[in-house]
């Protein structure tokens, strides 16, 4: 098949992209059939991510939020990102990525809220968004979900937590799981322990979401 007939995928990341890494090594050994990361984005400069893509042959862009802080900012604490901020930062967001044609994007690793000014225009283009998240649809949600869990194992709140691959709405972490895993925390002595096992559940995971959204698509563009 060639490379414009196969599923258009951009991927939003935000660092190190080990995800993003088993994207690039699915698409390229078929593992997700007939798919191709067109664009890799990210927050930030600089990320190993980045260089990932690059090797890759992969097109990148950066889309910081810096300008957009210091263009709109938050009236009470500099650190946060106004709403406008947020919005217009989105609605650029938008643009870069529909600038590409995709057919899906996936969020692996993405560390920012998407707000209207993005997922709108993306609805309007039908071009679904997935996310990776650490831990099971309903229960943690937003950052740093790794480090909760690691506290309520140790407070004897809990014995596991997971990881899913879901839809993208408005409300953070909540949208229609796809898949999710159970990860097992019992025998984790540090939160290095857990996290390594997160991490190994990710990569397939995240490799077994794109397939399945990948083959609606085609399918809803074959009629079968
Ligand atoms: N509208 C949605 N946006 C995003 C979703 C989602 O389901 N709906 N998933 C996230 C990914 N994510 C967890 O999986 C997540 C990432 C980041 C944050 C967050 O609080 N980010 C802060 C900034 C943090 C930083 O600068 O390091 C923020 O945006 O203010 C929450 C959840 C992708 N987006
Ligand atoms: N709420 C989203 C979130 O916390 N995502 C987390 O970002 C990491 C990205 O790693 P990577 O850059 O090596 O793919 C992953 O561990 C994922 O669970």
């Amino acid at each position: 098949m060639s490379e414009q007939d196969k599923t258009r995928v951009t991927v939003l990341i935000s660092g190190t992209g080990s995800n993003l890494q088993a994207l690039i090594d699915a698409c390229g050994s078929g593992q997700i059939p007939d798919a191709a990361i067109v664009r890799v984005v990210s927050d930030r400069k600089n990320v190993r991510g980045l260089e990932r893509a690059e090797q890759a042959g992969i097109p990148t862009a950066t889309h910081g939020i810096l300008p957009y802080k210091q263009k709109h900012p938050h009236p009470e604490d500099s650190k946060k990102m106004s709403d406008e901020a947020r919005s217009a930062y989105d609605t650029e967001l938008a643009r870069i990525v529909l600038a590409d044609r995709p057919e899906m994007v996936v969020c692996a690793g993405f560390m920012r809220i998407l707000t209207p000014s993005f997922l709108g225009p993306l609805q309007q283009a039908s071009v679904p968004i997935i996310n990776l998240h650490p831990a099971l649809h309903g229960d943690l949600t937003g950052a740093g979900c790794i480090e909760r869990a690691w506290e309520e194992y140790q407070a004897g709140e809990r014995k596991s937590s997971g990881v899913m691959i879901h839809h993208v709405i408005a409300d953070v972490d909540m949208g229609e799981p796809i898949v999710q895993r159970v990860v097992e925390m019992e025998g984790c002595s540090t939160v290095e322990d857990f996290q390594q096992r997160v991490h190994a559940s990710e990569h397939p995971l995240i490799v077994e979401g794109t397939t399945v959204i990948v083959q609606k698509i085609r399918a809803s563009k074959t009629g079968s």
